[in-house]
């Protein structure tokens, strides 16, 4: 059971580094932090389940994520999200979305590179066990 924790530890103390690589990037500072609805007071009306990058970090400290594909699933919402609320032709929409895929594709690309596929395994079986 300790090895387990351990294991656990050493992914919440990968994914905060993920996190705050993510966070650091100006191209992406719309998705640092919730919505503020008295910016975009219709964004809750289309968007059911917000989220970002600040909120991504609190839930690693809440233990959150068994594996970084639990991660990752909040990294693919982030991201859906911003193309919902900004379907159209109009640049300022194109921007938000090109911002979010390049989000989604810088994530899923430093988790690969950066992390053992057996961790990612072990995280995965903790998870199922649990
Ligand atoms: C994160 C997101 O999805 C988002 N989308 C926006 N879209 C628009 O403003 C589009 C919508 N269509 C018409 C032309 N404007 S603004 C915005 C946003 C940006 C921030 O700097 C902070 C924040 O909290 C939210």
């Amino acid at each position: 059971y300790e090895k387990e924790e351990g294991t656990l530890r050493e992914l919440r103390i990968f994914l905060r580094e993920i996190c705050a690589k993510l966070a650091r990037n100006r191209q992406f500072f719309m998705f640092t932090k919730p919505v503020d609805v008295q910016e975009v007071p219709d964004y809750l009306s289309i968007i059911k389940q917000p989220m970002d990058l600040e909120t991504m970090m609190t839930k690693i400290d809440l233990h959150r994520y068994l594996c970084a594909q639990d991660f990752l699933d909040d990294v693919d919402l982030l991201c859906r999200n911003a193309l919902e609320y900004n379907p159209d032709r109009d640049p300022a929409d194109k921007l938000i979305r090109h911002r979010a895929c390049s989000l989604r594709d810088t994530a899923y690309t430093l988790i690969k590179a950066e992390m053992d596929s057996d961790f990612e395994e072990q995280c995965k079986e903790i998870s199922r066990a649990r």
